[in-house]
């Protein structure tokens, strides 16, 4: 049984964490589930839109809800993490993007804004438990969040050039938030995902544990951090450093979605990710 050290008393961590959890009905959709830590008033918002987790319209939709009611209720903090034990999130659904319909696609890819702005801009501290292999849009999420706990031997990572698609702007700034610019710069042009022990050794995770509930008190000892802080400071600290990145998105969000538009529409594009969702599937069988 795993147990965790908390000022000075060894705990066990299911007692840390069973019976003080209660769900936050208003922002528990169909795809995500919320839980508030009556003691902490820290918020789990677990995607579950298995086996996978791909990020489509819908599961983006409930995230945002989900965001924004956590904001609402003013929690301490909020852990972004999965239902499933080995898939964190495999990014967007490509289905969303392979022979789309026109007008899903521009709410898919505005959803996804929106939900990027509210994670990315959250007044509530951010952290992410990764228990599973965190591709792309996966690897987005877990980057916008302000901490990061991951479990060994996943993989994590924006791996957009090897599927020959280009990241945005703005998932090139998130990763560039959290990572030297070197670093940044050499992962993006590869595509590179990286293991467990490289991302903590490059400092894209800043932990790694051994098991979700070890993952989840990491994120809550890191919220428990800002104890003698004051929370408005914090916050206008955190929105200075990340407006620019903001800024730019939301200046150009009509132009980013008719990019994303334009891009995905390509024959060539449309071909790549057709292949690729062939290997999947090929995969899977
Ligand atoms: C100018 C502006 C331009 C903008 C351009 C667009 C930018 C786009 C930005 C972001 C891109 C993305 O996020 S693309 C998604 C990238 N994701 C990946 O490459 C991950 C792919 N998946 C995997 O590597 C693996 O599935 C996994 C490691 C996540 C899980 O492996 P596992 O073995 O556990 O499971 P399976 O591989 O068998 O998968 C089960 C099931 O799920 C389907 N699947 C997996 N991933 C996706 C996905 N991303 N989208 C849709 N479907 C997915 C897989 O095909 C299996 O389906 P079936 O059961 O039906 O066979």
């Amino acid at each position: 049984m795993q147990s965790a050290l908390i000022n000075g008393k060894k705990l066990c961590c299911s007692m840390l964490l069973k019976n003080c959890f209660r769900p936050l009905s208003a922002a528990s959709g169909k795809l995500t589930n919320v839980e508030i830590n009556d003691k902490t008033g820290v918020a789990v918002l677990t995607m579950n839109r298995l086996p996978v987790n791909g990020l489509n319209l819908d599961l983006l939709r409930d995230l945002l809800q989900s965001i924004q009611e956590i904001e609402k209720n003013k929690c301490r903090g909020l852990i972004l993490t999965s239902a499933s034990n080995t898939i964190f999130s495999a990014g967007l659904d490509i289905t969303e993007m392979y022979k789309p319909d026109q007008e899903r696609l521009k709410q898919f890819w505005n959803a996804l804004q929106d939900v990027w702005l509210a994670l990315y801009g959250s007044a509530v501290p951010t952290a992410a438990a990764i228990n599973g292999h965190s591709p792309a849009g996966g690897c987005l999420l877990a980057s916008s969040c302000e901490y990061r706990v991951m479990l060994p031997k996943y993989t994590i990572g924006l791996n957009e050039t090897q599927l020959g698609i280009v990241a945005p702007k703005w998932f090139m700034s998130t990763f560039r938030n959290v990572l030297p610019r070197r670093i940044a710069e050499q992962a993006l042009v590869q595509g590179k995902m990286f293991t467990s022990d490289e991302a903590l050794k490059v400092g894209l995770v800043d932990e790694l544990v051994a098991s979700k509930e070890e993952a989840l008190i990491k994120c809550e000892k890191f919220f428990a951090s800002f104890s003698k802080t004051d929370p408005i400071a914090r916050y206008l600290t955190k929105k200075q450093l990340r407006y620019n990145d903001m800024k730019e998105l939301q200046d150009e969000k009509v132009q980013d979605v008719e990019n994303f538009v334009s891009f995905v529409n390509q024959p060539t594009v449309q071909k790549s990710l057709g292949f690729y969702l062939e290997s999947l599937k090929k995969k899977a069988k």
